[in-house]
């Protein structure tokens, strides 16, 4: 099987490619691991690290997509497990933590996906409504691996399923902050996963453009009167990409979701908002029993706009499920947006700086949500009055931080750049506030300036992508 990236997002247009570079890592220790039929071999790669990873014989699988045979894949600064159904030798270069396990839940999860095939069939043959399905669960309790096989597998079976991200902490092919609807219908590329690996070239294959909308910050809680119309907003423009397109609209939804909102009542009402938004009528609960109890009582009896019930789905987690602690998951937010910019080794991009002058850019900081004043508003609301932005001139606080350029005009209400897509990012690589300019990075040559810019607070500063 052809390695195949998974979409072009967001990059101010397309870009010509420049040769892919080459230079493989430097040839470490080499084992060749024989794995048992129903086995895994789950892996951890440091941030910095490579191994490469080559399937002899049998048949194996990331996630639900499968592994070419005596291909040489790269894996960098990941965690994750190959796991094979019928048993394979694998070998292995360089260095990792790693152990082999027996036992995994993917028996059940195989399944899940079967009953999601008979809706597809069934919806396709005008019988019922296509699978919307809604992922919730503890932080690390593999929703977005879940996800990712559930996708991977439906698209084995022909499928072009319509991913949705709800979770800016983590981008889906793209960079975090964002949320994004993406139909899928080639392969996952395996080496980049897809949550740290946006792209502004082109891809190899024709693709479908995801949908990208920028929250900007790192958890839904942190701004719900933000959020809620972006989510709404994304909802609005997946369901109707669904009706433009049969092939996605009978392999439906699937919806990745932040562990916080699975997390007691302030993230329940989000739930809520997500399953009435997006007319969610599976949900699979990932690994909490409490959760699973407290989704029964909130939606039983509900009925979404077509009328249909929701079914609830417990699946147990993964023993493979590893927390990914703090630096972790800076750093992968970091190669995400260099990746942004600059490319993966198999494809090499070439951004463009340009001097922007301070009073040709239009900047909108993202405010906060206060939890002092919230709590002492009635019902711990928020303070409805403020503006979602505040227009804001460029200082040195904005140096090394990533702005969304919009698809708006630059005289539009606050409501519209919101409510807007986003065209690509930005990175602010210098800032001379002296002479009232500053340095940006773009994937292209593009004019920034007539176009409304947000600021959020994620992703944060990072280090100095340049010099
Ligand atoms: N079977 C497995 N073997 C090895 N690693 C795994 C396995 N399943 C998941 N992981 C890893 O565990 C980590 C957590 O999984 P995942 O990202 O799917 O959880 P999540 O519930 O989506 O997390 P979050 O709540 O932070 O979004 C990831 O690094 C993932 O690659």
């Amino acid at each position: 099987m052809a390695q195949l990236s998974g979409v072009a997002i967001p990059g101010l247009g397309q870009a010509a490619p420049t040769a892919a570079s080459s230079a493989p890592a430097v040839a470490a220790s080499v084992a060749v691991h024989e794995l048992q039929a129903n086995s895994e071999w789950r892996f951890e790669v440091a941030i910095g690290r490579s191994i490469e990873v080559k399937v002899l014989s049998g048949t194996a699988e990331l996630f639900g997509t499968e592994l070419a045979l005596n291909h040489t894949y790269t894996f960098r600064g990941t965690k994750a497990a190959i796991f094979t159904w019928h048993g394979c030798r694998i070998e292995v270069t360089g260095a990792c933590e790693e152990y082999t396990a027996e036992e995994t839940p993917m028996v059940l999860y195989v399944n899940t996906h079967f009953a999601l095939e008979k809706l597809r069939d069934d919806a396709s043959k005008g019988k019922g409504e296509s699978p919307r399905v809604l992922v919730v669960g503890p932080t690390n309790a593999g929703k977005t691996s879940l996800v990712k096989l559930l996708t991977a597998y439906a698209i084995r079976m022909g499928r072009q399923p319509m991913v949705i991200n709800t979770d800016s902490r983590e981008g889906l092919l793209s960079i975090p902050g964002s949320l994004t609807a993406t139909p899928f219908a080639s392969i996952i590329d395996v080496e980049q996963g897809w949550g740290s690996s946006p792209t502004s070239g082109p891809s190899p294959v024709p693709v479908k453009l995801p949908l990208c909308y920028y929250y900007g910050l790192p958890s839904p809680e942190d701004n719900t009167r933000l959020f809620k119309p972006v989510l709404t907003r994304m909802a609005l423009a997946a369901t109707s990409r669904l009706s433009d397109d049969q092939a996605i609209k009978d392999s439906g939804m699937i919806i990745d979701t932040p562990g916080v909102v699975s997390q007691g009542k302030g993230g329940y009402d989000l739930i809520s908002h997500i399953v009435s938004e997006f007319s969610v009528n599976i949900i699979l609960v990932l690994g909490s029993e409490r959760l699973h109890s407290d989704m029964l009582r909130r939606f039983s009896g509900y009925r979404t706009t077509t009328g249909e019930t929701i079914t609830l789905v417990k699946l147990d987690k993964s023993g493979g499920c590893v927390d990914r602690d703090d630096e972790f998951m800076r750093q992968t937010r970091e190669a995400a947006i260099r990746e942004y910019f600059f490319g993966d080794p198999k494809r090499t991009l070439s951004p463009h700086t340009q001097q922007v002058n301070f009073d040709d850019a239009t900047i909108y900081k993202i405010r906060e949500a206060n939890p002092m004043l919230a709590s002492f508003l009635p019902g711990g609301e928020e303070d409805t009055e403020l503006e979602l932005y505040e227009k804001v001139e460029p200082s040195s606080m904005i140096l090394n931080c990533i702005l969304a350029v919009m698809y708006a005009a630059l005289n539009d209400s606050q409501e519209t750049i919101r409510d807007a897509t986003v065209m690509g990012f930005v990175y602010v690589a210098e800032v001379d506030e002296k002479k009232r300019r500053m340095k940006i990075l773009a994937p292209l040559n593009t004019r920034i300036t007539d176009r409304p810019m947000i600021w959020g607070s994620w992703p944060e500063a990072t280090m100095s992508l340049i010099g």
